[in-house]
């Protein structure tokens, strides 16, 4: 009895001894794998993130990361229990591969797919790679530069009757004001006059209730059936119903409009096929949503360091002056690209606050990241990549004082993101996937600040705001009220 007993623990000894030795054999293989496969990153697990929870949850986003930035460096995968692998890539050094690999080694994955019940099956994430690059690139046409001039005049019309409306002095909530400005403008510009001036009030209701589809359960669960989920699903089909009918009356119109909408109509495939109506008004839907929150945001935030910062608030006054008189009152859209203070006020304001916090992909294959200490890492397949914006834009090596608000540092003298090499400004993103609304956001904001800054003398009464980070696309927290006395009347 005693004997069976003992051989019975000897067998279980035996297999124990094996795995272990297997494992220990596995992973000297491993260690002695060929000399391009580098060590992976520091890994921050799931005991350490418990150790760490209650000082990470007091803390903001920025902290949290800067905190894991600190104590890891500058490439670090964050792995809870080996539930998933998160490697966060910080600084423009290890960016080249997120950035500009092939989107076979390297893309969104699945990681967008709750943009699908936003937009629909017909355009982005819900079809295949080969079509999604297709219709980048009808955005990235139908805004390019060449082709902004003409969004000019409706646009000017837009700001000055929306702040012609405003009376000879008085307080308004600006977050509020732009919001709603920022949303006529995209309906005129990008979407045209048949909704601008036929059912707006409809487009935007319906609108609203697709963008608060957005939100931090929908990311993880697009398809539950949450409230938010069901609205959004609703409107997104009357939507699209609405949309389409524009579509299809354009499309059996002579008359050709020169908006957004209609340079996707025009749009066709590589194989000669036109774009469809439920693609057309998906792409539209898509566009207003990447393209108007955005903007507002930059546009508050740019008002919200300008009022607080007397002496870039002159110069770019002082330039306004300076422009007006050169182009004899009248902003023409030369005059836009010559407002090159007004230009670094704005993005400076959004490196300050990026409303894009962190870009995301995923590993399709194995690669290697050099860090600015010389440091490889090889990344494996099947990691989540996190590009934080939020932190490269506050690296104290290529921005000089990081915290404060500076506009100069992108003047023809210090140009810090210059000459900080590719990729150390990313607020608008890099390389294959940079935002096609560049320079149609900066234009928009440019027209707005360029009329307030011309027409009233504004006061901040808020006090410079919090960013709200439970937002997921953070915004300056609650109202920011601001004083206006218009200093002429609109002729
Ligand atoms: C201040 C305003 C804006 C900011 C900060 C911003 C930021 C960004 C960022 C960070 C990306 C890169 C996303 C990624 O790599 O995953 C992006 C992409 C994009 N943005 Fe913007 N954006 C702004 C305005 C606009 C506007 C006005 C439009 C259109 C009207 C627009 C259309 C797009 C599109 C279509 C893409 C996708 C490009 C692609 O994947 O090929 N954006 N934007």
């Amino acid at each position: 009895m005693e004997m069976a007993s003992s051989a019975k623990w000897f067998a279980v000894a035996l297999v124990f001894i094996t795995v272990i030795l297997l494992r220990v054999i596995r992973g000297r293989r491993m260690a002695a794998a060929p000399a391009s496969e580098k060590p992976p990153p520091p890994v921050v697990n799931g005991f350490t993130l418990l150790g760490l929870l209650p000082r990470l949850l007091t803390m903001d986003l920025r902290t949290k990361i800067n905190c894991l930035h600190d104590k890891y460096g500058s490439v670090f995968t964050v792995s809870p229990f080996g539930l998933t692998n998160v490697t966060f890539l910080i600084g423009p050094e290890v960016q080249s591969h997120f950035f500009q690999g092939l989107e076979s080694e390297i893309n969104h994955g699945n990681l967008l797919e709750f943009l699908v019940p936003m937009f629909g099956q017909e355009i982005g994430q819900g079809v295949d790679a080969a079509t999604r690059t297709e219709q980048s690139r009808f955005y990235l046409d139908a805004l390019k530069q060449s082709k902004l001039r003409r969004h000019l005049d409706p646009m000017l019309q837009e700001v000055e009757s929306y702040f012609g409306k405003w009376g000879l002095e008085g307080e308004v909530d600006l977050k509020h004001e732009f919001e709603e400005l920022l949303m006529l403008i995209s309906s005129r510009c990008l979407l045209g006059k048949e909704v601008r001036e036929k059912m707006f009030d409809e487009f935007y209701k319906l609108f609203r209730d697709v963008e608060n589809g957005l939100n931090m359960i929908s990311v993880f669960f697009p398809y539950i059936p949450i409230p938010a989920n069901r609205r959004r699903d609703k409107a997104r089909l009357k939507l699209i119903e609405l949309l389409s009918g524009t579509v299809r009356s354009r499309k059996s119109s002579p008359s050709v409009e020169e908006d957004v909408l209609q340079r996707l109509i025009d749009s066709k495939y590589k194989d000669g096929r036109s774009t469809t109506e439920t693609e057309v008004a998906g792409m539209i839907i898509a566009l207003i949503f990447g393209g108007k929150h955005t903007s507002s945001l930059a546009s508050t935030w740019t008002g919200a360091c300008l009022l607080t910062h007397p002496k870039f608030l002159a110069a770019a006054s002082q330039e306004q002056k300076e422009i007006m008189m050169k182009y004899e009152e009248k902003i023409e859209y030369d005059a836009l690209l010559e407002m090159n203070t007004l230009h670094n006020c704005i993005k400076e304001a959004l490196r300050l606050n990026p409303p894009t916090t962190m870009l995301v992909r995923k590993a399709l294959k194995h690669f290697t990241v050099r860090t600015r200490q010389g440091q490889e890492y090889g990344i494996p397949k099947g990691h989540t990549l996190a590009s934080p914006i939020i932190q490269n834009n506050y690296l104290p090596y290529i921005y000089k004082d990081p915290e404060v608000y500076d506009p100069d540092r992108f003047g023809p003298i210090r140009q810090e993101d210059v000459v900080g090499g590719k990729f150390s400004y990313t607020s608008f993103g890099g390389g294959r996937h940079f935002c096609s609304g560049d320079a149609y956001a900066y234009m928009q904001v440019k027209v707005i600040w360029s009329h307030l800054l011309n027409n009233f003398d504004l006061k901040l009464l808020s006090p410079y705001p919090k960013t709200d980070w439970s937002k997921l696309i953070p915004e300056p927290q609650g109202n920011m009220m601001v004083s206006y006395k218009r200093r002429q009347l609109l002729g």
